[in-house]
């Protein structure tokens, strides 16, 4: 089983009631204010401590004692407060804090004050308090949070696949006895029937579930993860009581989006300004004859300090690095292509430094809280403001004056639609993949059946990219509601052992039975039939895994997975008529191209901020409806300080040259899909792409300065579609 192998999911939503749990029953217990007693709780939003002219509710006295107890803080920042108290008191609350504003204690509060209410007030019987069910995407940071828990004696634990044996066992038995009060996990776990059932039927139910970087819920929202959608439908199917959402960014439409899939009402809405009064905001423009490097080195000399310089692509990471270096700079690539020892140590090295550089892709970043980052470059244009605004707010976190550079030129867009045109599958491929899936095999299943397929085989035989063909599953899984995912499994081990005596000493059922398993062994690698040696010894094939993984958490083995079989339980029989294909193809079709046009759009209305003749944090804070939070000018970015708009140079696209759209065809022979040669011919790789080594061609990236959807138009002809 694997958290992070094919994403998929989600959506559905709903309206769980919001607890009806009063927190804190009157004359019940001993808290240190004696006059918080008789306070009323509000079910409405609740003002921070200095607001009230009554004396505190009890629930805010109890979040407070909490914070000063369990964590050692003193006062509340910003909306927690009012966030913590309304979960406490059993609403669900959406909390939009910028990066590092304090997100994680509006669950880790309330899920303490959960046991204290039980315990001190006898509100449950022991062992019925029930839990905090945490969602993150971010596996490495759940670590730190839950070790971080674990020193201040909050029973906290993670469920993912990194986890041993015995800490799984330990972990599954503290959650069936209620001794933990949170549990961390990814949402791709919830496609896990197991892990579902076992969560459902948790003693004292699921007190909090809490949803970070919930912003990917929204198919507005810049990061859109289909797994997520699936944590609605889950939220209702568990009884959860009440529900925290957490991001960094939410426009207004992705904050509805967020309450609307889990009924959350306008009141439970906690947003603070994302407005950094100490960020210099500069951009400028660039024409294709300009030397930009030139310029980023002369900008870096200017502004010293530990530096985050963002860029697209992973290669240009790693030139960059090596370029600033030659210049006499400090200056280490960062990508998530790149080893993850190697990575560690740049980001260590990086938080204690005082004058790195780290030339990164969007990859770094995301749980960096260094306080005295000076300066944050964007070399290329990042996909959307929602991105630009996160990596912005990574600088100058002391209050410090930092400063952003922003290099605005048309190359970038041509960069940015190679994601864009590249995510889009053709109507080829869509179809490919419905009679895959409606194939004649799975004519007779009916409801309740299930059945298995490689998703990686699948996408290299319909060329849809592993990302993409997720969130058609979610979809069908969602909208259609064809079928729910099940779980996933690898197929093919193969170890190399690193520690031969630690290997030998183990003398557990499943070591053995991996030991003496027949199978291919060379001179490096040993590979094993998973399956078979499953049924030939009866030890449990999870047990065997978790073998596995556990000898190569510790370093005796190094182990590779391959071959994952996803499997899907039928809600109803698939469809088999050519019409109800049809109608299924055209609707993901629709939202395919719906989706293309959004995330263009998206880019375009950062380049609008950054052109356009105004403040650019103020237009920031209208984007973000925080616009009450700033005032009319900042009088520190480009349009204030030179009252100078910044202007992107006139350099349209190129028409397809006919000679090169003759050359391209007479090098190509598929026919049967216009979007692939359009891919080809603007230098966009895909699974089909790779697999007939066509970017190998000289013809490939050979037309990348022309309109992608006029290349499409000139492809569709040429193949008479
Ligand atoms: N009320 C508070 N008083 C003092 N320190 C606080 C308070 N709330 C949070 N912090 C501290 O602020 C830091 C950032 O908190 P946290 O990691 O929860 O932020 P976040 O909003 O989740 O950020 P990110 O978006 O990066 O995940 C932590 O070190 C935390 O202990």
């Amino acid at each position: 089983m694997s958290d992070d192998e094919f994403g998929f999911s989600f959506e559905d939503e709903d309206d769980f009631a919001a607890a009806t749990t009063a927190v804190v029953p009157s004359g019940k217990r001993d808290l240190d204010h004696a006059d918080s007693e008789e306070a009323t709780v509000s079910s409405k939003r609740l003002k921070t401590g200095n607001d009230l002219k009554t004396a505190p509710s009890p629930s805010i006295v109890l979040a407070n004692r909490i914070l000063r107890e369990r964590f050692g803080l003193n006062g509340f920042r910003l909306e927690q407060q009012g966030a913590i108290t309304r979960l406490i008191e059993g609403g669900s609350a959406v909390v939009v804090f910028p990066t590092g504003g304090g997100k994680s204690l509006c669950y880790q509060v309330p899920a303490v004050a959960f046991r204290y209410q039980d315990e001190e007030l006898g509100y449950r019987k022991p062992g019925q308090s029930g839990l905090t069910l945490v969602i993150s995407p971010l596996i490495a940071l759940m670590k730190d949070q839950v070790d971080a828990l674990l020193r201040r004696g909050i029973k906290a634990a993670v469920l993912n696949s990194s986890v041993t044996r015995d800490q799984y066992l330990v972990t599954q038995d503290d959650l069936r006895n209620g001794r933990l009060d949170l549990i961390y996990c990814a949402p791709e776990r919830l496609n896990n029937e197991g892990f579902t059932a076992s969560l459902k039927d948790l003693p004292g139910g699921i007190r909090l579930l809490a949803v970070d970087e919930a912003h990917c819920i929204s198919e507005w929202g810049h990061s859109f993860r289909p797994d997520y959608l699936k944590i609605a439908r889950f939220a209702e199917e568990a009884k959860v009581e009440r529900v925290v959402c957490l991001t960094a960014t939410a426009t207004p439409k992705v904050a509805d989006d967020i309450r609307d899939a889990f009924s959350i009402p306008q009141e439970g809405l906690f947003r603070t300004t994302m407005y950094r009064p100490n960020l210099r905001l500069l951009a400028e423009a660039n024409t294709k004859d300009t030397d930009y490097k030139a310029k980023l080195f002369t900008h870096l000399r200017k502004y010293p300090g530990p530096t985050i310089v963002y860029v697209t692509l992973q290669k240009t990471t790693e030139t960059l690095a090596v370029e600033l270096t030659a210049k006499g700079f400090r200056a280490r690539p960062y990508h998530a292509g790149m080893k993850p020892d190697i990575r560690g140590k740049t980001q260590d090295d990086f938080l204690v430094s005082s004058d790195m550089i780290v030339v990164a892709t969007i990859a770094f970043g995301m749980g960096i809280d260094k306080p005295d980052i000076r300066s944050i470059v964007h070399f290329d244009i990042p996909d959307s403001i929602e991105s630009y605004s996160q990596q912005i707010g990574r600088a100058g976190r002391d209050g410090k004056p930092s400063v952003c550079m922003f290099y605005l030129a048309t190359k970038d867009f041509y960069l940015r639609n190679i994601f864009t045109y590249g995510d889009r599958p053709s109507l080829r491929s869509l179809r490919l993949l419905l009679e895959d899936i409606c194939s004649p095999a799975h004519a007779n299943l009916k409801a309740g059946d299930t059945f298995t397929l490689s998703l990686y085989t699948q996408s290299k035989e319909t060329d849809i990219k592993a990302t993409i063909l997720g969130i058609l599953y979610a979809q069908m899984e969602l909208k259609f509601k064809l079928f729910r995912a099940a779980g996933a499994i690898y197929n093919n081990y193969k170890y190399s052992v690193k520690d031969a005596n630690a290997l030998s000493r183990d003398a557990s059922p499943a070591a053995s039975a991996i030991k003496k398993a027949p199978g291919k062994k060379g001179p490096k690698w040993t590979q094993i039939a998973l399956e078979e040696l499953a049924k030939s010894t009866r030890i449990p094939r999870a047990d065997l895994v978790r073998k596995l993984d556990e000898w190569n958490d510790r370093g005796t083995i190094q182990l590779e997975k391959q071959g994952v079989e996803n499997t899907f339980r039928l809600e109803r029989p698939l469809p088999s008529t050519p019409k109800e294909i049809d109608a299924i193809i055209k609707q993901l079709d629709e939202a395919m191209e719906a989706t293309e046009k959004q995330n263009i759009a998206r880019t375009e209305s950062l380049l609008n901020l950054i052109t356009s003749k105004r403040c650019f944090s103020r237009a920031i804070a209208d984007y973000f409806g925080e616009s009450s939070d700033v005032s009319e000018v900042c009088g520190h970015c480009t349009w204030c300080e030179t009252g100078k708009q910044v202007i992107l140079p006139n350099e349209p696209p190129q028409l397809p040259d006919p000679v090169k759209v003759q050359k391209l065809l007479n090098t190509i022979s598929v026919r049967d899909d216009a979007r692939l040669l359009a891919k080809i011919a603007f230098g966009i790789k895909s699974p089909r792409i790779t697999d007939m080594k066509l970017a190998q061609k000289d013809v490939f990236e050979s037309m990348n300065v022309c309109n992608f959807q006029e290349l499409l138009r000139v492809f569709t002809k040429a193949c008479g579609m």
